[in-house]
Formats: C-alpha cells, sequence, structure tokens
C-alpha cells in the first residue's frame, strides 16, 4: 500500500525525530536521498554525472535547505552547480554546506548562461501557500524548457488537496520525503510532479489520509473460493444494463461482471438485449436472487426502472452512467450500499458544477458526493478516486491514458458489481474493481490501442495473476 499523509500529520512524525536525533540528521537523510535520485536522473539523460550543470532554485526555508545539501553533495561529485536565491535569507547550513563545496550563488542572468541540464525546485515544501511568488514565477518561466526535479513537491502546489488553483512547478520528477503528500498521487497536482520517488527518512506515521493499493495489496483482499465454494456461496452479481439504443452496453458490463469473481451472473433487460448477451455469454441466467447489481450502463430511458428495481432488493448496488441521473427519484437511503461509478462530466451533473471545476478539485467534489448520498463515489478518471462517506479515500495508480474509450466504464461497473457479489465491501470492492481494471488495460495496451472488449479479456489472466501472488 502506498500512503499519503497531511502537512500536519507530517510535522507532527517530523516532531520526536527533530527533539531525539542529532541536529541536521532528518535533513541530511532527505538531502542524500535526493542527491542520489538527481545523480541517477543525471545519468539517465545524459549518460554521465560529471560535468553535469545543476542549477537550484532556493527558497528561504527547510526545502531550499534540502537543495542547498544535496546540492554540496553533487559538487562534491563533479557535478557544476549554481543557486539563484529566492528569498531575503537562505537556510544557512545549508548554505555554508553549498558553498563550502564549491557552489556558488548567483543572480538569474547569470544562472541563465550556465544553461543547466536540471533545474532542482527547492523554492517551497510542505510549508509553502498555493502558488509562486513573482521572484520563482520570473525564474521558473526564464527557465522554460529546462527539465525539473521537485524537492518534495512542485512548489506552488496545494499539498493536501492535490488541487492546482494558481502557477506552479511542473516537474519531470519529484522526490518526496518520509510518505506520499495527497497532491503527490491526486490529480491534478500528481500529473505537475513527473515520476515519483520516495525517501524513507524513518517517520513513524499515523493512519494516513489517502491511500493507493499496490498487487499485494488486492491479492489479500480478492475472495478466492475456498474447498468447499459452490457457485452460490461465492456470490451471484445481477446486471441491469443496455437498453435497444444501447446493447452493447450489457455485453460488456455483463463481460465485467463474468470476471470469475462472482460464482454466477444473471442478465436481466428487454428479451432482444437479453438474446444478444446470452447468445455471447451462454452461462449467464435470467432474473432471480442476487448478493449485488450493476446498474445503469447505456441503459437510456430504462436507467430509471433500472435503478429503482435494484434498489428494491436490500443488497449492494453499483450505480453508473443514465441511473445516476435518477439518485433523486430513486427513494435510495443511507441502508443501501451503494458504488457510484461517474466519470467528471457525470459528477458535475450531480454537483452542479462544470465539468472544468470537477476536474480541477476531484477529490473534494468526490467527497461532497460520498457524504450526500452517504455512498462510496468512483471517480473514473485518470487517477481514478474512491472515497469513503467516513472520509477514507484511495486513488487507483494503474492503467493508460488508452483505457480513455467507449464501453471502458460498463466492463469497470460489472466487475466491481461482481466484487459485491463476491463479498467485499463498496470500499474495497471500488477500489480493487479500479486497480484490475487498470492493470487489465494496462496489459491490453501492450500489443496496441485498446478497446473495451479487450479490457475485459484480460480481466481474467490479471485475477489469476494476482491470486498466485499469495
Ligand atoms: N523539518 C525538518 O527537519 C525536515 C524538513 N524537510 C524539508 O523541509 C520542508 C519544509 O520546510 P519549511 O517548514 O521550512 O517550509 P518550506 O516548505 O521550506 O517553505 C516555507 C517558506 O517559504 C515561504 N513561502 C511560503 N509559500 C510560498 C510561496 N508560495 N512562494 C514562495 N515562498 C513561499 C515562507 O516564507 P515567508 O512567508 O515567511 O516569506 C516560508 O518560510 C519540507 O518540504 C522538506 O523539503 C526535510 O528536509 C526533512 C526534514
Ligand atoms: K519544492
Amino acid at each position: 500500500m502506498r500512503r499519503a499523509h497531511t502537512v500536519e500529520q507530517v510535522r507532527a512524525a517530523e516532531q520526536p525525530l527533530l527533539e531525539t536525533q542529532p541536529h541536521g540528521a532528518l535533513m541530511a537523510r532527505a538531502a542524500t536521498g535526493l542527491a542520489v535520485a538527481v545523480t541517477a536522473e543525471l545519468h539517465r539523460r545524459r549518460g554521465a554525472t560529471y560535468g553535469a550543470r545543476v542549477l537550484l532554485l532556493v527558497g528561504p526555508g527547510n526545502n531550499g535547505g534540502d537543495a542547498l545539501h544535496a546540492g554540496a553533495w553533487l559538487a562534491r561529485r563533479g557535478v557544476a552547480v549554481r543557486a539563484v536565491a529566492l528569498g531575503p535569507a537562505l537556510h544557512p547550513e545549508g548554505l555554508a554546506a553549498f558553498t563550502g563545496a564549491g557552489g556558488r550563488v548567483v543572480a538569474l542572468a547569470e544562472a541563465l548562461r550556465f544553461h543547466a541540464d536540471l533545474v532542482l525546485d527547492g523554492i517551497v515544501g510542505i510549508g509553502g501557500s498555493p502558488g509562486l511568488r513573482p521572484d520563482a514565477a520570473a525564474a521558473l518561466e526564464a527557465l522554460s524548457g529546462v527539465p525539473v526535479v521537485a524537492v518534495d513537491l512542485p512548489s506552488g502546489v496545494d499539498v493536501d488537496t492535490g488541487e492546482t488553483p494558481l502557477p506552479h512547478v511542473e516537474a519531470a520528477l519529484t522526490v518526496t520525503f518520509g510518505t506520499h503528500k495527497v497532491a503527490t498521487l491526486v490529480d491534478p497536482a500528481a500529473r505537475a510532479c513527473g515520476r515519483v520517488e520516495l525517501v524513507d527518512i524513518g517517520l513513524e506515521l499515523p493512519a494516513p489520509a489517502l491511500e493507493a493499493l499496490e498487487a499485494y495489496d488486492v491479492a489479500r483482499l480478492l475472495p478466492v473460493p475456498g474447498a468447499t465454494a459452490h457457485k452460490y456461496t461465492r456470490g451471484v452479481v445481477g446486471v441491469r444494463a443496455g437498453s435497444s439504443t444501447y446493447p452493447g452496453a450489457a455485453l460488456l458490463c455483463v463481460a465485467g461482471a463474468s470476471s470469475g469473481m462472482a460464482g454466477m451472473v444473471r442478465f436481466v433487460g428487454p428479451d432482444a438485449v437479453a438474446d444478444r448477451v446470452r447468445g455471447h455469454f451462454p452461462e449467464v441466467v435470467g432474473p432471480g436472487r442476487v448478493q449485488a447489481w450493476a446498474v445503469g450502463s447505456g441503459g437510456d430511458a430504462d436507467a430509471e426502472a433500472m435503478l429503482r428495481d435494484a434498489l428494491a432488493d436490500d443488497v449492494p448496488v453499483v450505480v453508473d452512467a443514465d441511473a445516476l441521473a435518477h439518485l433523486h427519484h430513486s427513494g435510495s437511503t443511507p441502508r443501501h450500499r451503494m458504488v457510484l461509478t461517474p466519470h467528471a462530466g457525470e459528477l458535475a451533473a450531480l454537483v452542479g458544477e462544470s465539468r472544468e471545476e470537477v476536474e480541477a478539485a476531484p477529490l473534494r467534489h468526490a467527497r461532497r458526493i460520498a457524504g450526500h448520498w452517504q455512498a462510496v463515489v468512483l471517480l473514473k478518471g485518470a487517477r481514478t478516486l474512491v472515497v469513503h462517506p467516513d472520509g477514507r479515500a484511495r486513488v487507483n495508480t494503474t492503467g493508460t491514458p488508452w483505457l480513455a474509450t467507449a464501453g471502458s466504464g460498463d466492463v469497470l461497473t460489472g466487475l466491481v458489481g461482481s466484487l459485491l457479489a463476491s463479498g467485499l465491501d463498496p470500499f474495497d470492492a471500488a477500489s480493487v474493481g479500479a486497480w484490475l481494471h487498470g492493470e487489465a488495460g494496462s496489459r491490453a495496451a501492450e500489443s496496441g490501442p485498446v478497446v473495451a472488449t479487450t479490457i475485459a479479456r484480460h480481466l481474467t489472466g490479471i485475477i489469476g495473476e494476482v491470486t498466485h501472488r499469495m
């Protein structure tokens, strides 16, 4: 599990170490990890470290201190290092180490003639407020085109929300210390981080503000059938999706539901659609008792009735696409364990904002809707979010931009339905489903552009690989 903590949690975790460890020990760990990562980045870009040129942008706080200590480390290994001071005074010990190792503080005009291979953004870290001050913004503008390594975070992002309302650094690599921050995992700030490397500085941290599942977490959560399992103990998932206008959505949702996680799949819908479903999936049966419903994908005008009928059973329900618009009339109550699976446009309609507004603050808006409906919200995007009404949140880091393809979400809805039917709680079902779907999409993308049917086809193989890890 990757874990992200808030600024307040990081500061609280640093405090006992600052009190008990030798002065400067924590910063030395951070700066050494940073310098090693910068060395690897220089190797990647130019094949050698010796003779490389690195420019530090140094703010007034400890973030600047990290950059100066890393600069000293690099200078001692043959890298030419210069620093531009952004702020009234620089970290005194960092500055002494830097100049002692042969580094020089220069004006911006001289820094531009230096032709750096890399810029180190040590302007602000967890102590910064969103945005950049004019001197920092001007320096970055003048250096545009030079790749940036961000120290702890790209300066200017909102650390605890992942929002980027104001100018900020766009990094190629972010070297973050102690733990992930919300901004290193959640878009749009995560996009500004580039690649992220975590340097362990020995913090003892509390329960995280945000998590990202990894393969072994998924392996632990997936319900593998026991020796005495039969199809009913494994769970039955029902699909109410598709319409005469969008029959393909029914097929894709059933394909996702047929991931093998539930013991049986039922389809309920108009005869013409049901015939096509059974033509493709002979193992799918008709109406009857289910342990979870997947509802709404391609439902068109039938979506309201689909949702109402599904909610009449007291089982968990995944609500997708057209059905989301009918939540208000569905009589849904907190008694229904629901997973809502909007994309940004559908969430925008639910919150009464524009799509751009939701994309600028996805975590905030997903939390709003989770609280309002007392439901788990799975907000689809490059970094899909899964938020629980109790405040817990996960972000999905598997997947590929190829997943942005028609019908991809229908497969996900069926898959989450099958995970609910197999006994996972809505939060785990949504986050495990997003992880598997992303991984299946990446696998499908290995052999070219992805269409939704190929995502579904890769699901069973991915589940097989993950369960064999146990
Ligand atoms: N604690 C430790 O030992 C360890 C800490 N570590 C490192 O320290 C970092 C946190 O350091 P920090 O607390 O000194 O804050 P930091 O992020 O440098 O910036 C604060 C200063 O910037 C200013 N400022 C604010 N907003 C701004 C803006 N938008 N644009 C420009 N300036 C702005 C503000 O100044 P003022 O408002 O007073 O002018 C304030 O003084 C952390 O991210 C990690 O890198 C690691 O080494 C591990 C050990
Ligand atoms: K920074």
